[in-house]
């Protein structure tokens, strides 16, 4: 079995929750709060800055050009389509994307970049990597399922969320439809047995920090006692 294989076989459990999250389901049927909207829109800007800066780092460790090249075209992606799926959120919320930026980072958020950010002082580049691979997976798979439910339909508002992330192919799902996989079986026979379940664990932590973040949104869980998240008043105004 490869190292993504098992990866994936562990990460599935934690997927499966995700799918069934009220704010996954609420893209599917195309109802979500205007307030969840918004509040994903806000800490998922701050979230892809920092994962921009693992990016970053994992090009740098990086020797290979084929690695260079998953990385590269992953920053790409980021900076260039994935606003794209900010703009879907903003658009139904009734606010302009640049209101939503410059806020507070939430505890989840900042849960979920520290760990990321962690590996990038003293991990290698399967470390950092392992800890970056949900981000990509759960949402290639998000969209995929979605797609196979038959959720992109024409009056669904996040259709164009949900394109945005599945897969173009009908092909079955593969690692190779999410290169950061490829990197990491490249990477793993590199290392002991207790090494790699390591670095399992951080994938986890990851898959479970995506549902916190469903989740975070959803209830627009924030700090208590400090100040945290404003919501813009919804003035309905044009997405720019
Ligand atoms: C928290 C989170 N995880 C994953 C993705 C998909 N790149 C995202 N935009 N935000």
């Amino acid at each position: 079995m490869t190292f993504s294989t098992e990866l994936i076989e562990a990460g599935t459990p934690v997927l499966n929750h995700i799918m069934a999250h009220p704010f996954v389901k609420g893209i599917g049927d195309g109802k979500l709060s205007k307030q969840a909207l918004m509040f994903y829109v806000i800490q998922d800007y701050n979230y892809l800055n920092e994962f921009l800066h693992s990016d970053a780092v994992a090009l740098l460790k990086s020797t290979s050009r084929e690695d260079m090249q998953i990385i590269s075209q992953q920053i790409d992606f980021l900076l260039n389509s994935e606003s794209e799926a900010h703009r879907n959120f903003c658009e139904v919320a009734g606010t302009s994307y640049a209101s939503l930026q410059g806020q507070p980072m939430t505890p989840t958020t900042k849960l979920y970049t520290n760990h990321m950010l962690e590996t990038l002082k003293s991990g290698d580049l399967i470390d950092i990597i392992a800890a970056m691979t949900p981000c990509p997976w759960t949402y290639g798979e998000i969209g995929d399922r979605l797609v196979e439910q038959g959720k992109n339909t024409a009056d669904n508002v996040f259709t164009p969320w949900i394109e945005l992330y599945a897969n173009d192919d009908d092909a079955d799902e593969t690692p190779e439809q999410f290169p950061f996989f490829d990197i990491l079986d490249r990477e793993a026979p590199k290392y002991s047995r207790e090494r790699l379940d390591q670095v399992k664990r951080s994938f986890l932590e990851s898959c479970e920090f995506e549902w916190d973040f469903w989740e975070q949104s959803f209830y627009q869980k924030d700090w208590q006692f400090l100040p945290g998240v404003v919501l813009p008043v919804n003035t309905a105004a044009k997405a720019k």
